[in-house]
């Protein structure tokens, strides 16, 4: 990746029309333009990201593997070093991941709670039932 163009945010800002539009996902810097019009997501999003960094709003939409590959082929360099910033895809992804795993969690420690509940009233019913019937 030595090779790629080294770009300021300055000059991605000027490319945010459709006659010119580049936006930056993970600190590299894709040239939509010739996409507007192919984005199955339609092109105003892609217009309302142009000329700044749309990582976010790209991760946000939850871009299936096929989305990212071909998101290559628009690759026309890299922000700057001094002017990249970092996206934490791992923190975004283990809270999302966690969120999920607890509410799983939630859930099936509600459902043993209620078997167990189940159980013991059954437990009970069954005593009763026995005293009466003694
Ligand atoms: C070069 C960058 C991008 C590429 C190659 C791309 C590609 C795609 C593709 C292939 C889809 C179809 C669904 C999928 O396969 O995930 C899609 C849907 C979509 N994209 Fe993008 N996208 C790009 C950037 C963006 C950005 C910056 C946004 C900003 C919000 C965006 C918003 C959406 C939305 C809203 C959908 C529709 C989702 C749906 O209807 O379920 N995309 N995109």
């Amino acid at each position: 990746m030595a090779d790629l163009k080294q770009i300021t945010l300055k000059e991605i800002a000027e490319h945010n029309t459709n006659k010119s539009a580049w936006l930056v996902i993970g600190n590299k810097v894709y040239d939509v333009t010739k996409f507007l019009d192919e984005h199955p997501g339609g092109c105003e999003v892609l217009l309302e990201q142009a000329g700044s960094d749309g990582t976010e709003a790209f991760e946000d939409v939850g871009h299936s593997t096929d989305a990212r590959s071909m998101k290559e082929e628009y690759l026309i360099g890299e922000v700057i070093a001094a002017e990249r910033k970092t996206y934490s895809y791992d923190k975004k992804t283990w809270k999302a991941t966690n969120e999920q795993d607890n509410k799983q969690r939630g859930g099936e420690s509600l459902q043993t709670d209620n078997i167990v509940y189940f159980g013991l009233l059954a437990i009970i019913v069954a005593l009763v039932y026995y005293l009466i019937a003694a």
